[in-house]
């Protein structure tokens, strides 16, 4: 059987699983060598692939007017004419059919399909958070987004949603099993890999770039804020080019580079406040936080020490001093200490305008948190409250960023939180960063990471003018509160 025919018997199965129940993939995959992503696409300008057209088919109940309509969008010419059946893609087979694609190398992050579109956002368009409880008024929501839970995932029948939820669930776990893998071979140089997910798949040597390629290409990779395309220097993905480069402050609405990527943007606010309340959470009963613990939390706890990583427009930082203020005509006895990193020259000259230098205990270290935690921990000062919250850094800083936190967050009553823009351009990155930060905490360090997932607000459609890159697009934000994990004792 030639490639083309095969093809086209897969994607006819893929609009009708149920017409062709004798068709499996096996049969010629291997004849054809099908294990790249390439040999999965409809149309390499759509980038559309056998799982988009089984996910869309499912998800419209076997409505395919929606094919008809990509075919002519892309001027697709098919060999053969695609039988528009009317059967539907079954709730118990969809799973068991996914999983063979992945099982052939399917890749989980192509974008493809009319609207362009991850797998995970025909499932949920506007990710898991508008599902899932979250804080906040449902009238803020955009229509956009009501009309889809009012009027298309209300009408699944609860089987369907169930079924939803696992299809969401697998794709997840595609994703950041790509980003283990990843991580794990660019930390050891492993050559050769045996037995993922019941085949026998030989990479080769890292440093192969064909090799290298292919497993970039399913890494996400994520930076807290993304470079934009250019030929300037990528100050938003280079710490070296953004800490040379000077900065502006836009009055109090936002701190941009030279390039107009913002550093820290005014819309932010509720969330540093929200931070900035958490970080004493585990201490003192906050509003709208549960009450800490009193067996676990430590009441004699006299020294109170919170430290901020990355201080920008310091919204953090003045939401710290205001609760410090109120804590301690609270609490007369106690100490509190502020400390703040921050290695930007063009910001610290900022914080000495503003005298932060000379508030009382605020303690400010200048440069990067990778030279400063050190004497922190060399003097053993333990925290209360971390928050993190830099510019131009990778979630690889954040893993090296969790080594040494470990050994300075207070285990009874310590917290650590950061601004959690990990994927956050693309909803579906985003659900996966949220279980891949989960999964790291507790696996490697026995954290246990839990979310407060809150509506945003406060963008709009003039949020992002003049701004060279948009990098918060999700209705929900996912505030983590990360401390250590007393359940397993
Ligand atoms: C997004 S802003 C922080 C905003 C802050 N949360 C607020 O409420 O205004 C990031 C800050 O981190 C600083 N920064 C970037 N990399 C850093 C590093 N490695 N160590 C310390 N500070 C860093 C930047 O200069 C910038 O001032």
């Amino acid at each position: 059987m030639t490639k083309e025919v095969y093809l086209n018997e897969l994607h006819r199965w893929a609009l009708s699983p149920s017409s062709f129940p004798d068709f499996k993939i096996s049969q010629h995959a291997d004849e054809i060598n099908l294990t790249l992503e390439e040999d999965f696409v409809v149309d390499t300008t759509a980038n559309t692939t056998a799982a988009h057209i089984l996910l869309k088919t499912y998800i419209n109940d076997g409505d395919l007017s929606w094919f008809k309509e990509f075919l002519t969008f892309h001027d697709l010419s098919l060999s053969e004419e695609y039988p528009f059946l009317d059967t539907k893609v079954k709730n118990n087979q969809i799973i068991a059919h996914l999983e063979m694609l992945f099982n052939y190398g399917l890749i989980w992050n192509l974008k493809g399909c009319l609207e362009n579109k991850t797998f995970g956002e025909l499932v949920f368009p506007f990710g898991e958070g508008v599902v899932k409880k979250y804080q906040g008024n449902e009238d803020i929501l955009d229509e956009k987004i009501k009309s889809w839970k009012n009027d298309t995932f209300a009408e699944f029948s609860s089987e369907k949603k169930h079924t939803l939820f696992d299809i969401y669930s697998l794709l997840k776990r595609k994703g950041m099993m790509a980003e283990l893998l990843f991580r794990s071979l660019e930390e050891s140089n492993v050559d050769f890999i045996d037995d993922l997910e019941g085949q026998d798949i030989v990479l080769g040597d890292i440093d192969d770039p064909e090799v290298l390629k292919l497993i970039q290409h399913e890494s996400m990779d994520v930076e807290q804020s993304e470079a934009p395309q250019s030929k300037q220097r990528d100050m938003a993905g280079n710490q070296q080019d953004y800490l040379q480069s000077r900065l502006q402050y836009v009055g109090d609405t936002q701190l941009l580079t030279s390039n107009k990527d913002a550093v820290m943007m005014q819309w932010e606010n509720k969330i540093m406040k929200l931070s900035a309340d958490s970080l004493f959470s585990k201490t003192f009963h906050m509003d709208g936080f549960p009450a800490p613990n009193s067996d676990i939390c430590d009441v004699d706890d006299d020294i109170i020490n919170v430290l901020n990583i990355g201080f920008g427009m310091g919204i953090i930082d003045t939401y710290i001093q205001e609760n410090i203020a109120l804590l301690r005509s609270k609490y007369p006895n106690k100490q509190f200490h502020h400390y703040i990193i921050e290695a930007h020259p063009d910001v610290l000259e900022q914080m000495e305008k503003k005298n932060w230098f000379q508030m009382k205990h605020v303690h400010v270290l200048k440069g990067r948190w990778q030279d400063q935690l050190m004497s922190l921990l060399d003097q053993n000062i333990f925290f209360n409250g971390i928050y993190y919250d830099t510019f131009s850094e990778h979630y690889k800083d954040m893993l090296e960023l969790y080594d040494t936190i470990i050994g300075m967050i207070k285990y009874e009553n310590g917290i650590f939180s950061f601004f959690n823009g990990l994927g956050s351009d693309c909803v579906f990155f985003y659900d996966v960063y949220k279980d891949l930060v989960k999964l790291d905490l507790l696996e490697k360090y026995g954290l246990k990471c839990s979310y407060i997932n809150t509506l945003v607000d406060t963008i709009d459609e003039n949020t992002w003018d003049g701004i060279s890159k948009n990098y918060f697009d999700c209705p929900v934000f996912y505030h983590p509160m990360i401390t250590f994990n007393h359940e397993i004792e």
